[in-house]
């Protein structure tokens, strides 16, 4: 069993995937075998979270998870826990391997109890696992509220249950850990998954892992880019953040700024308004210029940071030109409410340049012509739809940021939390993207590279100072 930890990727496996491997390894196995070990590892998860813990409550749910339960439950109270058993369901219609782990529940005189009791230390939530097919209701409604009402400890089996293991949406159980078993699933560590599943815990049940299967990766650490001795500052290419209209200069300043202190060699302030000194002091590197004069075809250009309408009448040219391009912010939306620029966009992508799309949900939500909901309720999916609609690369963003590109599996961003929710944070992602493709980096590598970053940063922000993005600039 391992903890999940951001210091590598992950294979990550879909329902549809994970089924298809659990059928294949319990064909090469004598019955029930999985399910043993899934319980088992489950009760030394508990003990190992939770040591101390005497009243263990076992939450089970009417398919395998509940199995899963069921065997986790019998081994707690071999090792002298109090255990208390709950059934949500028939138990004349649990599946069989969970009828054969109810058996030996009631052989070893562990029988349902009607209520949860009144108070426990550890809760085991065996209520539902990937066969959660739609929103909970009824009495797995009502668990769901009593777990996350109580105290103390949480871990989850499998998933948290009531979360949609391909996509984290869905009101589920709140973890403080989740153990995976057999696969990591991607919902785990996107949308909702992140506040639900607390700390995650991989088994892969004795059965090797497939990454060839994979439908997905949990990003890990990007190479550390060496800067050779000898080397110049046009070895690290030059970056123009494009935005700042009026009102808004802050915007493209944060973009510039990041894309200094990430080893830009050379980095454009290109406003399109008039900028005073102001919201550049203290950054004397920057060079302040009009897009329009400089040579578009050396630029590696963040484009859209607070661009007002601005950014519609500089697009057109920065679309054809652009060495390399990171579009963002009032960009995006200049580009979803223009035909004209959707079909340059594409245009450019059919010519090969870089071009990265760095869309919050509701930009993402316009680009793909539907609601923010919907983009949430499948992010990976609306991240890949987006990048074939362009042909580029795409970082979907917010919690577990999405990568994905045609023909490539999509990444989920491991790293980040919420102290990256305050203005100005997406432009500094930006001016980073930028500063990575200068150097060289091919864009999905560029934007996975980017969001890993960006969040590890605010993950090793000093307790007590605040996260401006600002600061978050100055900090990469
Ligand atoms: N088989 C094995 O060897 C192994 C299996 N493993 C474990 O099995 C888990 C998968 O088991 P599973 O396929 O039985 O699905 P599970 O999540 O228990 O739920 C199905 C039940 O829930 C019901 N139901 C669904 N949604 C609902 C809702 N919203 N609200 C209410 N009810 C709902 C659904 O009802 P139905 O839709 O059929 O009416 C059905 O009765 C997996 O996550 C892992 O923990 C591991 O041990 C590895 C070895
Ligand atoms: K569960």
């Amino acid at each position: 069993m391992l903890q999940v930890t951001a210091d590598r990727p992950w294979p990550l496996f879909d329902v549809a995937r994970t089924r298809e491997i659990e059928r294949e390894a319990a064909a090469a196995l004598p019955s029930h075998t999985l399910m043993q070990r899934a319980g088992l590892a489950t009760a030394r998860l508990a003990l190992a979270v939770a040591p101390h813990a005497n009243t263990v409550w076992v939450a089970c749910g009417p398919g395998n998870n509940g199995g899963d339960g069921f065997e986790a439950a019998a081994h707690l109270r071999q090792w002298g826990k109090s255990v208390v058993l709950t059934l949500a369901g028939d138990p004349a219609r649990l599946p069989p391997d969970a009828a054969a782990a109810w058996r030996k529940c009631q052989a070893a005189g562990l029988a349902a109890s009607a209520e949860p009791p009144a108070t426990w230390d550890v809760c085991i939530d065996a209520l539902l696992g990937i066969g959660n097919v739609r929103a909970l209701q009824g009495e797995l409604a009502q668990l769901v509220q009593t777990i996350n009402a109580g105290p103390g400890t949480v871990l989850a089996v499998d998933v948290p249950s009531g979360l949609a293991a391909d996509s984290g949406t869905g009101e589920s159980a709140r973890a403080t850990h989740t153990l995976s078993l057999l696969t990591l699933k991607p919902g785990l560590f996107t949308a909702s998954g992140r506040d639900r599943s607390g700390r995650v815990w991989f088994d892969d049940l004795g059965v090797p892992s497939q990454d060839e299967r994979a439908s997905a990766w949990l990003a890990g650490p990007p190479p550390v880019a060496e800067r050779l001795h000898a080397s110049h500052k046009g070895s690290y290419g030059d970056v123009a953040a494009v935005g700042g209209a009026a009102g808004m200069s802050g915007a493209a300043v944060l973009a510039a700024s990041a894309a200094l202190h990430a080893g830009a060699g050379r980095v454009y302030l290109c406003p399109l308004a008039p900028i005073g000194a102001a919201p550049i002091a203290g950054l004397p590197e920057l060079m302040v210029r009009d897009v329009a004069g400089l040579p578009l075809e050396t630029l590696n250009i963040a484009c859209g940071c607070g661009g007002g309408s601005e950014v519609r009448g500089v697009l057109p040219e920065i679309l054809r030109r652009a060495k390399s391009l990171v579009l963002d912010a009032d960009a995006l939306n200049a580009i979803a409410a223009e035909p004209a620029l959707q079909h340059g966009l594409r245009r450019r992508s059919e010519r090969g340049p870089p071009t990265v799309l760095t869309p919050h949900p509701l930009e993402a939500a316009r680009l793909l012509g539907c609601t923010t909901a919907e983009v949430q309720a499948d992010r990976l999916r609306s991240a890949t739809s987006l990048g074939e609609r362009f042909g580029c690369v795409v970082l979907l963003k917010g919690s577990g940021s999405v990568i994905a590109a045609p023909g490539q599996l999509p990444r989920i961003n491991p790293t980040g939390n919420a102290r990256l929710a305050t203005g100005g944070t997406g432009d500094v992602l930006a001016g980073l993207v930028a500063a990575l493709l200068a150097a060289g980096a091919d864009p999905m590598s560029a934007a996975a590279a980017a969001a890993y970053r960006h969040g590890s940063a605010a993950d090793h922000w000093p307790e007590g100072s605040a996260l401006t993005a600002g600061a978050l600039a100055r900090a990469l």
